[in-house]
């Protein structure tokens, strides 16, 4: 089933288990689900199929980063199994991901492809410490300038960063956004953060939305409260 929603529920849990007996709160027509490399490790493609069955559009967020030949393969195994959208590191550079474009339109798969730009979790003094002299924002704005000529469909970025790419990409090239963090919520781990409603107003295409709607003591008040922001309820 297809949504209008832009919300993407993170299912980052330790079981497959625990992370269908969400999906079965969850209405595939409020939102989608993102599967990624946690439960992906210990649920493998029963999981995605648990999830297809269940009537969800997903998100297979595995970040391939290897040789041209090896992400395409794995690419086009994620297209097999009927994901929505799969994604790739843009740093791969543009022969990876021209050749993970190219696998999917031989095989004609319309799965959605995305580059990951930088780590919302990534400050300008994390990437410094890599030796990349650059501020996160000039890096994501390469590398979405990278991933929009080497055919991808869009990028996972922060939201601080959606509105500039609509400038420069278009604003068909989607902006994937994790780093969403709801006024109730705590940042933890992530540094380029914005709540939903700053999110949408700057252009984001989607939101992914984990630990704020899945560590919440009731996950549905959480995405509840998200959509009332966001006047989607
Ligand atoms: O740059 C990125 C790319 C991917 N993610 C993933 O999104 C979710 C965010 O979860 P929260 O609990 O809302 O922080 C998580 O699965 C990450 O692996 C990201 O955060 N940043």
């Amino acid at each position: 089933m297809s949504t209008a929603s832009p919300l993407i529920v993170a299912l980052d849990y330790t079981s497959m288990d625990a992370a269908l007996c969400l999906a079965d709160r969850l209405d595939p027509a409020r939102c989608r689900v993102k599967v990624g490399k946690e439960l992906f490790t210990r649920g493998g493609p029963d999981v995605l199929e648990a999830l297809h069955g269940r009537g969800f559009e997903v998100f297979l967020d595995l970040k391939f980063h290897d040789i041209p030949n090896t992400v395409a393969g794995a690419v086009q195994a994620a297209a097999e199994q009927g994901v929505w959208m799969v994604n790739v590191h843009a740093s791969g550079g543009s022969r990876m991901m021209e050749a993970a474009r190219e696998r999917l339109d031989r095989h004609g798969f319309d799965t959605l492809l995305i580059a990951v730009t930088v780590l919302t979790s990534l400050g300008d003094e994390d990437l410094a410490e890599i030796g990349l002299p650059a501020s996160t924002a000039a890096q994501v704005e390469r590398l979405a300038r990278l991933a929009h000529k080497s055919g991808m469909h869009g990028v996972v970025c922060s939201a601080q960063e959606s509105a500039r790419l609509t400038e420069i990409c278009g604003s068909d090239f989607l902006k994937v956004t994790p780093g969403i963090r709801p006024a109730f919520a705590a940042a933890e781990d992530q540094r380029r953060v914005r709540t939903p409603g700053e999110a949408m107003a700057a252009g984001s295409s989607y939101l992914v939305i984990g630990r704020p709607v899945t560590q919440a003591e009731d996950p549905m008040v959480a995405l509840a409260a998200i959509e009332k922001e966001l006047a989607i309820l």
